[in-house]
């Protein structure tokens, strides 16, 4: 049986993806330290001494949810580090790189987007500024021209892995808020089953392909008898609490492939694709014994829950709404034959229902 999967909370994961980065950015400033001593540069060898304590306390920061600090220390430790490793080894060095990692982090951590614009036109300014002054003003500090290659493959390294890594957590967090909303607009969130509206998409596209020589398809339409008395004896919460385990129920009795879902308020439909009205009424009487064998003790309940259930397969050229008629003439006939029945709908829906099995 088609079920459904967990969902996870974005926002918490956009802190987390901002630990893993300070703890990566630590790693770099530690390796920048011994790469800045061996090429005889004490002053940004020093600058990472300070750093890496930085992003340390961001973690910490994340952590105990203080992400405004957090994000103020990695801001602050950012700027510094490329304005003076710019100034200092020189513009070709490649410390600019570090600061575009903020714009995609600006739009997607903050809530407003056109906050969001303000700070990349801020920091578009500041790079320019920044290129200018490196321009006319000579490095404070050289190292030769070798050294400055390999700190900007170095630097370039860093940005390509961390770029990977944001991109793909971007990718991820699209990914997963598209399925949760794709979860929302298809489930009937007290059941966890499909609710009205997904089963009359997909008894659609069961139709359709049955109409192009695909396999037959049969309905069960169900009802939960007297389920009011439920309500009115041990009240509104009992009675939502049965609905949620009839619904896991019918999960359970049903085949792979099967779809189950909530039609209305006490109301279940089930598709059976493949199956015709022998295959369907057995699978029927299958889900009935299921729910009236069930232990309602466990939820206080005196007497047993159980369906009447409506069987009705669909016949060429028939419209949805017509296969559904016909289940529900059917269920009708069940009620009134005493209920915790199966009863399975003839033909065309001029004709009445007919047949019974007792319950
Ligand atoms: N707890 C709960 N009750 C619901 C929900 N949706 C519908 N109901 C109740 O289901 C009851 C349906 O009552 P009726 O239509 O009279 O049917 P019934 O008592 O099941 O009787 P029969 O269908 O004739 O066997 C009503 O009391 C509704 O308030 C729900 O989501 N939760």
């Amino acid at each position: 049986m088609e079920g459904r999967r967990p969902t996870a909370d974005s926002r918490s994961q956009f802190w987390l993806m901002c630990m893993r980065c300070c703890v990566l950015a630590g790693c770099v400033d530690v390796a920048l330290f011994f790469i800045f001593h061996y090429l005889g540069s004490p002053i940004l060898a020093w600058i990472n001494v300070f750093s890496g304590p930085m992003y340390a306390i961001a973690w910490w920061a994340l952590k105990t949810r203080r992400n405004v600090l957090a994000l103020t220390l990695i801001w602050i430790e950012v700027l510094i580090h490329a304005t003076l490793g710019s100034l200092l080894i020189g513009w070709e060095a490649g410390f600019y790189y570090y600061l575009l990692m903020f714009i995609p982090a600006l739009f997607a951590g903050n809530r407003s987007y056109r906050r969001a614009a303000l700070t990349v036109v801020a920091l578009w300014l500041f790079y320019i500024g920044l290129a200018v002054a490196t321009h006319l003003v000579e490095p404070v500090q050289p190292i030769s021209e070798n050294a400055r290659l390999a700190l900007y493959l170095f630097n370039l390294t860093v940005l390509f892995g961390m770029s990977s890594y944001l991109s793909m957590y971007y990718m991820m967090t699209v990914r997963r808020a598209h399925r949760s909303l794709s979860r929302m607009a298809t489930t009937d969130p007290l059941t966890l089953l499909y609710n009205r509206g997904y089963m009359v998409e997909l008894a659609g596209r069961h139709i359709a392909e049955r109409e192009h020589g695909g396999r037959r398809l049969a309905f069960l339409l169900m009802d939960v008898d007297h389920f009011k008395q439920v309500n009115d004896l041990h009240g509104h919460d009992c009675g939502d609490r049965v609905l949620s385990q009839v619904g896991a129920l019918l999960r359970e009795a049903l085949r792979e492939g099967d779809s189950v879902g909530r039609w209305g308020g006490e109301e279940f439909l089930a598709l059976l694709p493949g199956a015709d009205t022998r295959q369907a009424t057995q699978v029927a009487e299958r889900v009935r014994q299921a729910v009236a064998g069930y232990d309602w003790s466990l939820y206080g309940l005196h007497a047993p829950v159980t369906l009447s259930i409506g069987v009705s397969e669909h016949q060429a050229g028939e419209m949805l709404s017509d296969s559904l008629n016909r289940a529900d003439a059917a269920l009708y006939a069940g009620k009134h034959g005493g209920r915790n029945r199966v009863e399975v709908a003839l033909e065309t829906e001029q004709q009445s229902a007919a047949g019974s099995q007792a319950g």
